[in-house]
């Protein structure tokens, strides 16, 4: 019997629902039944990936903070320093901005190594000032994300591939925005949903005619058993 691709899978714009917020449910079979390593790739913070892969029943393999925290079944790594992007909040904030997000700021206050802003808040005045100190913004099109430039999901994916002995030549990659090119550019097929920015269907090997959990499903239907 052919087994499955491995698997890595953004979560919003790639998991979700185009008619509002939240999972597809309907994405939680397929991926508790995959017959290899699934990795959610996110820029969502720690918490987040690691318990949709709890209530889907899959082993924790994250990629979390768009690269800055990395988890395989057992052990966290830590690839970047929060300090960067908070200098670029707290500028921000000084400006008379806001996060956006309100007071307890559920969006943050698990974030080790980048701070995410509402996208109703002002976008210019937050990339001026990241860039005057070294930092970058992604508008991942759910948030923008001061991030530090040497973080990348490609590489957080690149150790989990290592951590847990699977080949990224083989491995599947399904996303919708700027933050997932570099996850395209470290697997073997990539794929793009319909509802992705430019960047990532420029990235993407193909670009799916369906959207969000649509097009991933299509995906999976389309890859499962295609391994040697
Ligand atoms: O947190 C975001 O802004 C986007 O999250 P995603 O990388 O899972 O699409
Ligand atoms: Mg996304």
């Amino acid at each position: 019997m052919k087994a499955d691709p491995p698997l890595i899978l953004d979560i919003d714009g790639t998991l979700t629902r185009p008619d509002r917020w939240g999972i597809d449910p309907r994405v939680f079979d397929p991926l508790w039944e995959w017959n290899a390593p699934v990795v959610l790739a996110t820029g969502k913070a720690f918490p987040y990936p690691v318990a949709l892969c709890h209530f889907i029943g899959i082993p924790q393999l994250v990629v979390a903070e768009n690269g800055g925290v990395v988890y395989t079944d057992d052990s966290v790594t830590i690839t970047a320093d929060r300090s960067g992007a908070q200098a670029v909040v707290d500028a921000y904030l000084e400006a008379g901005h806001d996060l956006g997000w309100g007071p307890e700021d559920t969006v943050n206050r698990w974030r080790e190594t980048e701070v995410a802003i509402s996208r109703e808040q002002p976008e210019g005045p937050l990339r001026e000032i990241a860039t005057e100190l070294g930092l970058e913004v992604l508008d991942t099109g759910y948030a923008y994300h001061v991030v530090d430039p040497a973080v990348s999901k490609g590489n957080g994916v690149r150790l989990v591939a290592e951590s847990e002995g699977f080949d990224l030549t083989n491995a599947v990659a399904v996303g919708d925005s700027v933050n997932d090119v570099s996850t395209f550019e470290a697997v073997g097929q990539s794929f793009a949903v319909a509802n992705a920015d430019t960047r990532a269907k420029a990235a993407a090997d193909e670009v799916l005619e369906a959207e969000h959990a649509d097009g991933t499903l299509d995906v999976l239907e389309r890859v499962r058993g295609t391994q040697a």
